[in-house]
């Protein structure tokens, strides 16, 4: 069975389609678990620049405490777009608005600042880039995208606002790229990870559901007679035995019942209108019983070729007879002609009725008995219901 592991991903990460869609809910809810964390280690982060800020000078924090604000601000709601289900799909948006605010707030203090530490502010690029791929793990793309924004608006302050000298500026272009160069690289590692992990999943989950699904068709195709629609005597043996066992548990207060029955003169039946015809009187005839069962554990079987049983469970013998002689008289009143027949000009059938309550417990014991009234049945003359009473005595009804 295929486990994922060898589908390979094309270099670019890209996924068909729908399977894309799925991807990235997923992605974005396995990082909305430890984006909350990732926002409070920012929250503290920037807090404590803003206290050394202010114990520095508050001159200096004068002129940050609005930029820090701000990031603040972006901190507290990422962490909480990643913890409601419906806002989620602003958390990517979301982290990244985060990390260049922090990047590009950086390079407006540095320049602005009045302070000989203050070019260090432009240090806040590479920690941005550091924070958009390690902490808050934005898809390889918009890192990549938001990579290039931040060196590039780095690369213009440094050069444009003339606030450091050019070796000072080449070292911190320089530390950016790297930074830059390394978290990509980690991300995409990462992402290629996850997204081989996800396929895995996703293609072992859907072949478990396809076997499933196999299984079941082969399971019901094993138990349901696909002539009638009824079940097979193996699902039969199973259901009867099922019924049975909660029965002994239950300490035999319930009854079952079992209606044994069989189409008179079917033999002529398909002599006189063909084995076709044959197979619809048996679906015809095989559709009354299972419209008289109404309970869930109640069930109709085709026992042999034309014969069939019907198990009632919960269902005393007196009960059992008055379904029985139903279920005759509308398999009469089908009106399906069988002039071969030597009781009736119609298709009629022959019952045998037992009760598991009465004296048997056992299936064999139970069908055995079933079958001794059906063959009193049809001894006496077809088109009829007999049945065996508690004393195991044979009686036409
Ligand atoms: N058309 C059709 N006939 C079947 C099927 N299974 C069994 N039969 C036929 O059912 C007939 C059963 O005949 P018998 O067992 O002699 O019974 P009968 O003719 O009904 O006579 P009594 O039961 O004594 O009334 C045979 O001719 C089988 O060929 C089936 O799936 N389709």
């Amino acid at each position: 069975m295929p486990s994922g592991s060898d589908i390979r991903l094309p270099w670019h990460l890209r996924l068909p389609g729908p399977l894309e869609r799925d991807f990235t809910d997923f992605f974005r809810d396995s990082v909305a678990r430890v984006a909350p964390w990732a926002a409070l280690n920012v929250v503290v982060l920037l807090s404590l620049a803003l206290a050394l800020e202010f114990s520095m000078s508050p001159e200096v924090a004068a002129s940050t405490w609005r930029p820090r604000l701000l990031c603040l601000m972006l901190a507290v709601a990422t962490a909480l777009v990643a913890r409601h289900g419906e806002w989620r799909r602003w958390l990517h948006g979301l982290s990244m608005a985060l990390a260049l605010a922090v990047a590009l707030t950086g390079d407006w203090m540095a320049l602005t600042v009045d302070h000989p530490l203050a070019f260090s502010l432009f240090l806040q690029t590479p920690l941005a880039i550091l924070l958009m791929s390690v902490l808050l793990r934005v898809p390889f793309y918009w890192a990549v995208a938001g990579s290039v924004v931040m060196i590039g608006a780095l690369a213009a302050s440094l050069y444009q606002g003339g606030r450091t000298g050019e070796d000072l500026a080449m070292v911190l272009l320089l530390l950016s790229l790297s930074s830059a160069s390394m978290s990509l690289f980690g991300q995409y590692i990462y992402e290629r990870l996850l997204r081989q992990h996800f396929l895995s999943e996703n293609v072992l989950f859907q072949h478990r559901d396809e076997l499933h699904s196999a299984n079941r068709v082969l399971e019901s195709q094993a138990t349901v007679d696909g002539l009638t629609g009824c079940l097979n005597r193996r699902g039969m043996e199973s259901r009867l035995d099922e019924l049975l066992h909660g029965f002994s548990r239950g300490g035999g207060k319930e009854r079952v019942s079992v209606l044994l029955f069989d189409i008179d003169f079917f033999k002529q039946y398909n002599d006189t209108y063909g084995h076709l015809a044959g197979d619809e009187c048996l679906k015809a005839v095989a559709s009354i019983p299972r419209s008289l069962t109404q309970g869930d554990k109640d069930f109709v079987a085709r026992y042999g070729g034309e014969e069939f049983m019907v198990v009632l469970a919960n269902t005393s013998l007196k009960d059992a007879l008055v379904v029985a002689e139903r279920m005759r008289t509308r398999i009469e009143q089908l009106g399906l002609p069988h002039s071969g027949s030597r009781v009736s000009q119609v298709v009629t059938i022959s019952v045998g009725v037992t009760c598991a309550g009465e004296h048997a417990a056992d299936a064999n014991t139970l069908i055995k008995c079933a079958d001794e009234a059906l063959y009193q049945a049809k001894g006496a003359g077809r088109n009829q219901v007999a049945y065996m009473n508690d004393q195991g005595r044979v009686l036409a009804l």
